[in-house]
């Protein structure tokens, strides 16, 4: 199967074939830098991180573009109640971000444009479409003519004569029509302005993306990304501003990411019902986060909520847990590499567990070739553990076969670990890192719990089980499980 994506300017999953063989160009948009970012920011970021990796693990070389918003209103607004300069804000939040994004573990872009770092090539394109009749100037704004570029509104499939019904915002009388969106705008006193032909002033917000993908992209590029929330009016726009400058197709295949939510609302900072990536990084291990944000499909909503990430957070524990296992069976008895495993030799359940293995690349290509569904790859992972699971408890001995495969299980499971970002820690320590957390939010130290454990071994050495019972009770009010084996004992957060 070749990979077929969802275009929301078709409406239709689509075979994937890029513009030129073997090359991908996509442009996501990225975010406005006034402020911390929240979860649903990690989402859109997370996902397009995700399909870059899948497209790369693909054979292909792909041009991959996300820029900063580094010049609105929101900068602009929070720069005057601080009073500083722009520029400190995008500066501080340009670097918040990219601080955020390297503890997600995303990879970065081939490029980062800046929008004001592009002002010439943004005047240029606003010349144009003036030079060809799509905008006009109003005093010292220039507005693109919604009416002359024919097309307008194809990605959402509004009508235009609908939203001007509907539109009750007051409208300035000297636009030519109500839908008419600015490309430059006129700088007011003391805000930050460019010089340009129609006066001091600053770009729009779509025009910088029309200008920054056509200059690192081209004219006409495969992949354009971006949350739901932009197909209107913001993709629609660069659409209109794009094709009316350059007579050309703009963009091949329009992605759009589905929101993080909280209680059916989208996360948002003008609603106030979000969480940052800092506050929550400050409880859950950066990789619970991607696995809670890639264990749904990138289109469909993702509910926020600590039950959620606390759920996120016992599935990969349960896969480390394995990963763990398989490393200690391998520590047991190391396979001696590359032995062919006699599938005719195996039981029934180390049968299944070969075939789950040996599938699992295929399986993980399949879902993923179905407009990257990732939700199905984790589940096939899960699938697998729980055969590892069984196998694992069901052996008698760590053979040369047991140990064949757990070999093969982990270097399965590596692959695709790099495509999805995560389970890419070293197993044990990252259970450590998680048990540390979570006992963190004990009212007992480790300490505490350490010295009861040897309390407990001594009472049970001394045969005095009643205070060996009551120790572990104790320890369970506490919400600390204990495991004996033939090794010691250990513990756990339930
Ligand atoms: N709750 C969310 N879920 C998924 N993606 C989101 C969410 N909120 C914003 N995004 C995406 O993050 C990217 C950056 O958005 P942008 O900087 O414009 O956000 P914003 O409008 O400042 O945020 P907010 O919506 O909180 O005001 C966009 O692709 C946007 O669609
Ligand atoms: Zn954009």
């Amino acid at each position: 199967m070749a990979l077929r994506v969802y275009n929301t300017l078709t409406g239709t999953k689509e075979d994937f074939v890029p513009i030129e063989p073997g090359k991908v160009k996509m442009y996501v948009c990225g975010v406005t830098v006034y402020d911390h970012c929240h979860i649903g920011h990690a989402r859109a970021n997370v996902v397009f991180d995700v399909i870059y990796r899948y497209l790369r693990s693909l054979g292909l070389e792909v041009n991959y573009v996300r820029n900063y918003t580094d010049i609105d209103d929101k900068i602009i607004n929070r720069a005057n109640r601080e009073g500083v300069a722009y520029d400190a804000i995008s500066e501080r939040f340009i670097k918040e971000f990219d601080r955020d994004m390297a503890q997600l573990g995303l990879l970065l872009p081939t490029s980062q444009p800046k929008a004001t770092e592009h002002i010439p090539e943004i005047i240029t394109l606003v010349q144009t479409l003036i030079d060809k009749g799509f905008a006009y100037q109003m005093g010292g704004d220039v507005n693109f003519c919604v009416e002359k570029f024919d097309p307008y509104l194809k990605l959402s499939k509004r009508n235009l004569e609908d939203m001007q019904a509907g539109a009750r915002i007051e409208v300035d009388e000297r636009k030519r029509h109500p839908m008419d969106f600015v490309l430059w705008k006129e700088a007011k006193p003391g805000e930050p302005f460019w010089e340009s032909p129609w006066g001091k002033g600053r770009p729009g917000w779509h025009i910088e993306c029309s200008a920054m993908s056509m200059k690192y992209l081209g004219e006409t590029f495969d992949i354009h990304g971006g949350g739901k929330d932009l197909v209107f009016p913001h993709h629609e726009n660069e659409i209109a501003q794009s094709e009316a400058a350059s007579g050309k197709p703009f963009v091949k295949y329009w992605l759009h990411n589905g929101f993080v939510n909280i209680n059916s609302e989208k996360m948002s900072k003008s609603l106030g019902n979000f969480f940052t990536i800092k506050e929550v990084l400050d409880k859950y291990d950066s990789e619970v986060l991607r696995f809670f944000l890639l264990s749904a499909h990138y289109r469909s909503p993702l509910d926020f909520s600590d039950q959620n990430l606390t759920e996120a957070e016992t599935g990969m524990e349960r896969i480390y847990k394995a990963l763990v296992a398989i490393d200690e069976t391998l520590a047991s008895n190391p396979a001696t590499g590359g032995e062919e495993i006699d599938a005719s030799s195996l039981g029934e359940a180390e049968r299944e567990l070969f075939d789950k293995s040996g599938s699992l690349p295929l399986r993980f290509r399949e879902a993923m070739d179905d407009d990257f569904n990732t939700a199905l790859a984790m589940g096939h992972i899960f699938d697998l553990v729980r055969c590892v699971n069984r196998v694992l408890s069901e052996a008698k001995e760590r053979s040369n076969t047991l140990s064949a495969l757990c070999a093969q299980v982990k270097a399965n499971i590596g692959k695709i670990a790099d495509v999805l970002g995560i389970f890419t820690s070293e197993p044990a320590s990252l259970l450590t890192r998680l048990k540390d957390r979570k006992a963190s939010e004990l009212d007992i130290s480790v300490e505490e719990i350490e010295r009861l454990i040897t309390e407990r071994a001594a009472a049970r050495k001394a045969k005095d089980f009643k205070r060996s019972d009551e120790i572990r009770d104790f320890l369970l009010g506490k919400n600390i499980v204990l495991l004996d084996s033939a090794q010691g004992t250990s513990w756990s957060v339930k």
